[in-house]
């Protein structure tokens, strides 16, 4: 239970790249701007699998402590007895090994979404957490927003009446598509020559780090299939969706246009997730595209404004409304000491703090049963569009001399 001083997480960060800076500052922002008193956080720690001098760049850039540790290694992090939780923020390809080497030493983690490559991964994640007796949590933020706890509890008070349908869309594009009426986020990322704003070996698009574009967006999508149409369900009464999709490929073999119709029979209820690189919903960057998803009701809809994996408002649609829409608007805070900065990553920082200081092993906002159903549907998406990724980052056997945990590759 919380005393009246907070509850202080300490923190080590694996990998230096743009999602490992957003979330540490986030992370050193002043909790009492999200109305936070009884967690908060302290970074003690960051690793570079490239150098040392790469992790201090790091700590300089997110303006931490120069009492923070730089190691020039994962090994030498997950090593540190000062440190409570990782977070690992490698690409999707290096999540298993990296997650299981932080379990190994007898790390709490958070690790960032996809959660691995494939369910067998997933499945071992969790058994070895659960063996070694640790925290452990998909990064998934976006069920964490204060925004997406008050959406869930509107779906169990039957706010919308019965749900049955969500739609849910994420796409990197310059374009719109007729084949997807309903919901949609989306970047410009196509070239007029038909390839993608990526060189091939960027982690969007290169197999090698489980690139494309269901790992990557897509998940969001499915997030939000799940949120209101499996999450929100009793225990007792949750079933594994049946699963039809369609991937086409990029030059690389990575998808980059993939739509998944999950189907929850026994609840007569259907969400259908698309994803992509090259159609947008939001083509003008205005917002004007209108919901990023729709979650349909018998007495009426809620949609999610773009973007789907920040969203900050809905808006309620009921069915004898008389024109009348309900918009809630749901700001990010700011922190006016640091820049102003304030990213949305901090609530899910926070999740994790309160289930270290209960002593819980696994987020309610993300159980490790859920990420092993959604690991469960990409993977037979992924199968079903015949999708290879290299042996080296869909191997279940853990390695603590892998390169991907190493580095050298
Ligand atoms: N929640 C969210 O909103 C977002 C989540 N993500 C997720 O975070 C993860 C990382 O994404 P992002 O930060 O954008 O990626 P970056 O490419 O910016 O950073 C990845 C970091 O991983 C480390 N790394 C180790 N080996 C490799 C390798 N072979 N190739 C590339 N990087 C390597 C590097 O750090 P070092 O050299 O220090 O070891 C690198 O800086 C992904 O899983 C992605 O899905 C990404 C963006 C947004
Ligand atoms: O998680 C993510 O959300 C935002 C996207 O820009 C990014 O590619 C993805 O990893």
């Amino acid at each position: 239970m919380a005393g009246d001083s907070p509850y202080t997480v300490k923190w080590g960060i694996l990998a230096t790249g743009g999602i490992a800076e957003t979330f540490t500052k986030d992370l050193l922002t002043n909790p009492a701007i999200r109305d936070v008193s009884d967690v908060k956080h302290e970074l003690v720690a960051v690793a570079s699998s490239s150098s040392a001098d790469r992790a201090a760049d790091f700590v300089k850039r997110v303006d931490g402590l120069s009492s923070v540790k730089a190691y020039g290694s994962y090994a030498e992090l997950v090593a540190d007895p000062n440190v409570d939780i990782v977070y690992v923020a490698t690409p999707h390809s290096h999540h298993f090994q990296n997650t299981m080497l932080c379990l190994e030493a007898g790390k709490n983690v958070l690790c960032e979404k996809a959660f691995t490559v494939t369910v067998a991964q997933a499945k071992k994640l969790v058994d070895k957490a659960k063996e070694k007796n640790l925290f452990l949590m998909e990064a998934v933020w976006t069920r964490c927003f204060p925004l997406s706890i008050k959406v869930r509890e509107l779906i169990s008070s039957g706010a919308i009446g019965t749900v049955y349908r969500t739609f849910g869309k994420l796409v990197f594009s310059i374009t719109d598509t007729l084949a997807c009426p309903a919901a949609d986020l989306s970047f410009g990322k196509a070239n007029p020559d038909g390839s993608l704003d990526f060189p091939d070996t960027n982690r969007m698009v290169s197999l090698d780090l489980a690139g494309g574009a269901l790992l990557d967006l897509g998940i969001y999508a499915l997030t939000w299939v799940f949120q209101s149409l499996y999450h929100v369900q009793p225990e007792a009464s949750k079933e594994a969706p049946k699963v039809v999709s369609a991937i086409n490929k990029y030059k690389t073999g990575a998808d980059e246009q993939t739509s998944i119709i999950c189907q929850f029979p026994q609840h007569a209820t259907m969400g259908i997730a698309t994803t992509g690189m090259r159609v947008a919903t939001d083509p003008d960057g205005q917002k004007t595209a209108g919901a990023a998803i729709r979650i349909q009701g018998s007495e009426g809809e809620i949609q999610v404004l773009h973007p789907a994996y920040r969203p900050t408002a809905y808006r309620v649609i009921k069915k004898d409304s008389d024109g009348k829409v309900e918009v809630v608007d749901c700001p990010i805070p700011t922190d006016p000491q640091r820049n102003n900065w304030g990213h949305g990553m901090f609530w899910e920082a926070d999740e994790c703090a309160r289930c270290l200081r209960d002593g819980k092993k696994q987020s309610a906002f993300m159980p490790w049963e859920e990420s092993v159903v959604i690991m469960d549907v990409m993977d037979q998406v992924l199968q079903q569009g015949s999708v290879t990724y290299p042996a080296l980052i869909t191997t279940d056997v853990y390695d603590a001399k892998s390169p991907l945990n190493t580095g050298n590759q």
